[in-house]
């Protein structure tokens, strides 16, 4: 795990942030690609006991991965044969949530702002179920480091009913994380070695 000194130092929640994502980026860019294949097909068999929790129909937000994040395409075989639905999120607006629309293996993509591919509004929107969501960082209490957008606080500040799960190596667990008002925990985080959930640990789940 990489050192914390750098961040704990750092005068305000925010500046601490900066700090942490340029120490997570390098941690989770330093992961061997073979680690990556074989952590994210780990992982599909850990998100199985959520995705039966869902009725048949259900929607699950994943993300189209960027640099070195877990890809959460390995789950899409599974949501289609549990009879659900997957979705990716939109950028509609820079300050605003994102949205999700419905997207399944083979349908087209285009360019989205920071590198991102996502649906056309061919596409139809959906307020998932259960959402998927990338980060750089993890505390022991499901609190996430992202991109630093706020794009996903805003989303979860706005689905009152959805369960949002982080996808992240366990690698990207660190001991303290910044806190600002606006930050929201995650459900849980699923790694390759289990689902974390907020203080506890179950590895065989
Ligand atoms: N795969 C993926 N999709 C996602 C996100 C994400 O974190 N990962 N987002 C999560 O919010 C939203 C898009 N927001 C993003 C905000 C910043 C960056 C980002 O890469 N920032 C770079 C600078 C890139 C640039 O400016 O061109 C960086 O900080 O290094 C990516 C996505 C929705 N889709
Ligand atoms: N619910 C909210 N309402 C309004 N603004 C918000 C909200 N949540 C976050 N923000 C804004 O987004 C900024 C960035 O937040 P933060 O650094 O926590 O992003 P992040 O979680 O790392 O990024 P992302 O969710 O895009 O991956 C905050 O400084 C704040 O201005």
């Amino acid at each position: 795990m990489a050192t914390q000194s750098q961040h704990t130092m750092a005068a305000t929640p925010k500046t601490a942030k900066v700090a942490l994502r340029k120490q997570a980026k390098a941690l989770r860019a330093a992961l061997p690609e073979r680690y990556r294949l074989d952590a994210a097909e780990r992982l599909s068999g850990h998100a199985r006991p959520l995705l039966d929790s869902l009725t048949q129909g259900g929607t699950v937000g994943l993300y189209w991965p960027l640099d070195g994040e877990l890809d959460s395409r390995f789950l899409l075989p599974l949501i289609d044969r549990l009879g659900l639905t997957a979705a990716l999120p939109v950028v509609t607006d820079r300050d605003g949530p994102l949205i999700f629309r419905v997207f399944a293996l083979g349908d087209p993509l285009k360019d989205g702002p920071f590198g991102t591919r996502q649906p056309g509004a061919e596409a139809p929107s959906v307020e998932p179920d259960m959402l998927f969501v990338p980060l750089l960082a993890f505390d022991a209490g499901c609190y996430r480091l992202g991109y630093g957008g706020g794009y996903y606080d805003r989303t979860l500040a706005g689905f009152t009913s959805v369960r949002a799960f982080g996808l992240a190596f366990s690698a990207q667990l660190v001991d303290i994380m910044p806190r600002e008002p606006h930050d929201i925990p995650l459900h849980g985080v699923l790694t390759e070695e289990g689902l974390v959930l907020p203080g506890h640990r179950h590895p065989d789940i």
